[in-house]
């Protein structure tokens, strides 16, 4: 069923064809930290340190989500589609069977997996309290677009997907308890294998969105491809990009905890750090990357990463990386490198805005893609009144002061309040912060080396003494 909609209209003009994939300029020294046996066929870092196996790898077959065609898009090079890699022997102790009771490659190898959760007391882990990272009372209203073909229904609860137990795991320890709008919609379509585009503001939940798709797709998956063998060159399985040093790091932290004991290696590439220390990690095995575009063209033009084993793409805040005017560097890495084109790999496209520039963006990247938008979970509108006042030069004070004096009426409800105060100069704010506190409201001066000229004051009024 296409249900078309305004945003739908604009997206379902797109022509994904134009992507062209350079090929590879493999080289052919052998990866020196492999033993000569696993030189014969490359073990990406997730599949490693397995028990050996007598049997050969199931066969291509569906996930669970049945109802989806992925084998039509993941394509040829992945032997048609995900393969379950349920292995009688293999994880069957410790987190219980099926795929997903891997206990992980990490433990077993050189390296220990460092527990991202921050402590070993799994009652405190599983405690009962939800995350509150997301406001869940706003839920009900989001408004949510879809438009595509066969565009797989979503899921209300994370126990409808099978997402494999280590996965299941790692939720409860994040104490998602049920998925936000963009995850209950986009969860469900990229494991049906469909590339996707959707519209979702910035903490929405879009990190597991796109995250729990890739973790369990590898965990599932096994190349049928052996890439050509290049001296200190990685290949790892997805690639999500975003716009700063940051937010790669919020992602890689956030991915680290998905990925915990399910073997699947995280790693993280940015600019602005030294990158030796960045390429030693990659050296120890990598299945996500997450990069900055600027980090990741340097290493790709020095053949530490190559993408040709690339299933799984994912592009976060793409309308910020084009602000920042990465469009070139986006580009050169989904379309000049050795990535596999769309149809080959799974794209997965977010953006908080859809302007002409991003539509561009998901018709060049995307096959067949299903559009999504998602409204603004606990939207401005909905929980903060906006109120536009003009007010004169020589009256600005004054009113700021009736505000404050307003607000410290309210706020003897009980909930303590805060007043940031955006001034246009350092100077001014100086001079701003020395008038309220002689006019009983203490105030912080907040400035820094990224922007001088916008500063803000902290009303101190109820909460004195907090380090902002
Ligand atoms: N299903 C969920 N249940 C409870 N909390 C959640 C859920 N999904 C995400 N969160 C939490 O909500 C917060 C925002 O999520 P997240 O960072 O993934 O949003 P985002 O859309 O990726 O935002 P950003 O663009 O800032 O990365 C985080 O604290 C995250 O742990």
């Amino acid at each position: 069923m296409t249900t078309r909609t305004s945003w739908a209209d604009l997206a379902a003009n797109s022509a994904p064809e134009s992507a062209t994939a350079g090929s590879s300029s493999a080289n052919n020294g052998g990866i020196d930290t492999m033993s000569a046996a696993a030189r014969r066929t490359y073990v990406p870092p997730h599949l490693r340190n397995r028990p050996p196996v007598s049997e050969p790898p199931a066969p291509a077959q569906s996930g669970p989500v049945s109802s989806n065609d992925r084998a039509g898009n993941v394509g040829p090079r992945f032997g048609g589609g995900p393969r379950n890699d349920y292995r009688p022997g293999y994880g069957g102790g410790g987190r219980g069977g099926g795929w997903g009771g891997r206990s992980g490659g990490w433990d077993r190898g050189r390296d220990r997996e460092v527990n991202p959760f921050g402590d070993d007391d799994e009652a405190e882990a599983f405690s009962e309290q939800e995350n509150t990272g997301i406001n869940f009372e706003a839920y009900e209203d989001i408004p949510v677009e879809t438009s595509g073909e066969n565009v797989p229904p979503p899921v209300n609860t994370f126990a409808e997907i099978d997402l494999g137990e280590a996965l299941n795991l790692n939720i409860r320890r994040c104490k998602y308890v049920k998925p936000t709008p963009v995850q209950r919609h986009a969860i469900p379509i990229s494991l049906g294998g469909r590339d996707l585009m959707a519209c979702a503001q910035t903490g929405s939940g879009k990190t597991a969105a796109f995250c729990f798709p890739i973790i369990s797709g590898i965990m599932r998956g096994q190349s049928a491809q052996r890439p050509p063998r290049g001296a200190r060159t990685v290949y790892p399985l997805a690639l999500i990009l975003s716009p700063t040093r940051e937010l790669s790091m919020q992602i890689h932290e956030e991915a680290r905890k998905f990925s915990y004991q399910t073997g699947v290696r995280v790693v993280v590439a940015y600019g602005g750090a030294p990158i030796n220390q960045q390429l030693r990690e990659l050296e120890r095995g990598v299945d996500i990357l997450v990069a900055t575009p600027g980090r990741l063209v340097d290493l790709l033009e020095r053949a530490r990463v190559s993408l040709q084993m690339i299933r799984y793409l994912a592009l976060d805040e793409a309308d910020r990386m084009l602000d920042m005017g990465f469009e070139p560097q986006i580009r050169k890495i989904v379309e000049q490198m050795d990535m596999p084109p769309p149809g080959e790999r799974q794209t997965m496209l977010f953006s908080a805005t859809f302007p002409k520039e991003i539509q561009r963006l998901a018709a060049d990247f995307l096959a067949h893609y299903i559009f999504l938008a998602v409204g603004r979970v606990g939207s401005s509108t909905d929980l903060i009144v906006q109120r536009v006042e003009f007010v004169h030069e020589s009256d600005k004070r004054s009113h700021l002061m009736d505000l404050l004096h307003a607000q410290r009426a309210n706020g003897s409800q009980g909930k303590q309040a805060l007043t940031l105060v955006f001034v246009e100069t350092k100077k001014g704010a100086d001079s701003l912060e020395h008038w309220l506190c002689m006019n009983g409201f203490p105030a912080t001066t907040i400035h820094g080396d990224r922007s001088q000229q916008v500063n803000c004051f902290l009303d101190a009024y109820l909460c004195a003494g907090q380090d902002v």
